[in-house]
């Protein structure tokens, strides 16, 4: 460490493996949360040999990942899942190079916020079904919202309609999705420990011979999908405008060739399903635990909807009380709960309370969502699911006026700084839109019995809870109105 600086504080783990064995194969955040409550707001942990640096606080993260973010925007190049698998191309893996800003530049023309309110008919389509569906049949809450996050993503990307949900399309790219998380789970694969197996040759690794083969199916579903929109362009028979037909209008300008754009898009939709999806159930899950949120929800809609028409985004800036609940929701249970690690790219040094910390380059720095939105001088009883803390003054996160505030612009369960979640405007709009529909239409209630763990949840970097019972009845005279809107944009299938 150059002098007068210290390496931040953290637990001392073994030779050579560093804290390796001390982290759980999933769910690492619960230990990483441990960490900063015994170290503090910066903790620096290794990992056979790789430096991590823990930020806990919101203003930890900001401060580097956002102040600085010139050298805290790459990624960590894991031989698996960016080399292999995505064969450099997947821009959520991508280092901070030409090559990812070129995409970015990509993603924000197509995902800014006029872009975002340009897909407000599909997204009110989308959750009509899925209200329809889940008001049917919740049990299968999960294919719902699945559903709806992959049908309104399939339409916007590709210009695809979603029937059945058993498309053959639609199954491939879930596979592709499925195969992210699995590869990209940290701990999946010995070679992104050990590096150094990269140099073996194909016939002695077999995980090799696997990630290629990976790439190669996922490459050539990216491109079917993105030759059948080049097609309905040539034969005249584009429906509505989606992001492959804008890449597609003007890739001259953005300079990426076609395997490069669709992975740019067969990005957004990977990155965009299964996390909207998950906030959802998470959404379900809140209400079971706190009825008398639901019931604060319902009033807030019977006063500013009424019960003869459905919610709309029109109303969303007099619906604070929805926009306040999804905040608190992704709060609680944050779906990328332990962030999207960004790796430091230039050494830096940075002070707390007197004390200089060296952050070595090359260090992978993770925004621990879990522990950041747990911080109790920023949220008060944050175990708490309190959607009040953004609707009163009395607590430290209020901000007015309430017809624009709360919202998630900004927020830290979206990520930080260039690396920013660039469809966090399209989420929003799902998630409130989402929230208001189903609490005004539906009551939703625990099942009598069922033990509700407190954290049962899947593996993987996107999680969401493990499928539980709930009981959900319509509201009074709402169940018609849904099924007659639904009716006019779906028929009766
Ligand atoms: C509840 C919904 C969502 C949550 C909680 C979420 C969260 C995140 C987070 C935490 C990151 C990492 C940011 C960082 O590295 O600092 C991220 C990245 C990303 N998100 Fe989202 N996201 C959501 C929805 C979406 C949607 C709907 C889309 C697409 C329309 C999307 C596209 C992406 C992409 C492409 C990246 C990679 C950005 C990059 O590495 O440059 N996300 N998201």
């Amino acid at each position: 460490t150059p002098p007068g600086t210290i390496h931040p504080p953290g637990p001392k783990g073994l030779p050579i493996l560093g804290s390796l064995l001390s982290i759980p194969p999933y769910h690492s955040w619960l230990r990483f949360f441990q960490w900063s409550q015994e170290y503090g707001p910066m903790t620096q942990i290794s990992i056979a040999g790789r430096p991590q640096i823990l930020l806990s606080t919101e203003k930890v993260a900001n401060d580097l990942l956002r102040t600085r973010s010139t050298v805290y925007s790459s990624r960590e190049q894991l031989p698996m899942a960016a080399v292999l698998l995505s064969s450099n191309m997947r821009p959520l893996l991508l280092p901070y190079n030409d090559l990812w800003r070129a995409g970015r530049k990509v993603m924000h023309h197509l995902t800014m916020h006029s872009a975002a309110i340009s897909y407000g008919s599909v997204q009110l389509e989308e959750s009509l079904r899925m209200l329809y569906n889940l008001m049917r049949k919740p049990a299968e809450y999960e294919t719902w919202f699945e559903r709806y996050a992959a049908g309104l993503m399939l339409r916007i990307a590709f210009g695809k309609r979603l029937l059945t949900g058993e498309e053959i399309y639609v199954k491939r790219i879930l596979s592709v999705v499925h195969t992210l998380e699995r590869v990209a789970s940290p701990g999946a694969y010995l070679v992104d420990t050990l590096t150094w197996l990269m140099y073996l040759p194909d016939f002695m690794a077999p995980f090799k011979r696997e990630g290629k083969r990976l790439h190669r199916e996922e490459l050539d579903l990216f491109r079917n999908l993105q030759d059948d929109v080049r097609k309905e362009i040539a034969n005249g028979k584009l429906k509505e405008e989606n992001f492959t037909s804008r890449f597609l209008s003007e890739q001259e300008k953005w300079g990426l060739s076609d395997d490069e754009g669709a992975y740019v898009i067969g990005t957004l939709f990977e990155a965009g399903s299964g996390t909207t999806a998950a906030a959802m159930m998470n959404f379900i899950l809140a209400m079971i635990h706190h009825p008398s949120s639901l019931a604060a929800l319902q009033k807030e809609l019977d006063e500013v909807v009424g019960g003869e028409r459905l919610p709309g985004f029109e109303d969303m800036e007099n619906l604070p009380r929805v926009r306040a609940v999804v905040k608190e929701t992704l709060r609680w249970r944050p779906v990328t709960a332990g962030g999207v690690p960004h790796r430091l790219t230039k050494d830096d040094i940075y002070e707390i309370d007197g004390k200089k910390y060296f952050l070595r380059a090359g260090s992978n720095v993770h925004a621990n969502q879990w522990a950041i939105h747990r911080d109790p001088s920023l949220y008060p009883e944050p175990e708490n699911f309190l959607p009040d803390r953004w609707l009163d003054p009395q607590y430290p996160t209020w901000k007015e006026p309430l017809s624009i505030y709360p919202n998630i612009q900004g927020f830290s369960a979206f990520g930080f700084g260039r690396r920013i979640c660039p469809g966090l405007n399209i989420a929003e709009r799902s998630l409130n839109l989402l929230v208001a529909r189903i609490a005004w239409a539906c009551d939703i209630n625990a099942k009598e019995g069922w033990k509700y763990p407190d954290y049962d949840y899947t593996k993987g970097f996107n999680v969401q809870p493990n499928w539980f019972p709930f009981k959900l009845k319509a509201r009074e005279g709402r169940e018609y109105l849904v099924e007659q809107a639904h009716e006019k944009i779906w028929g009766t299938a």
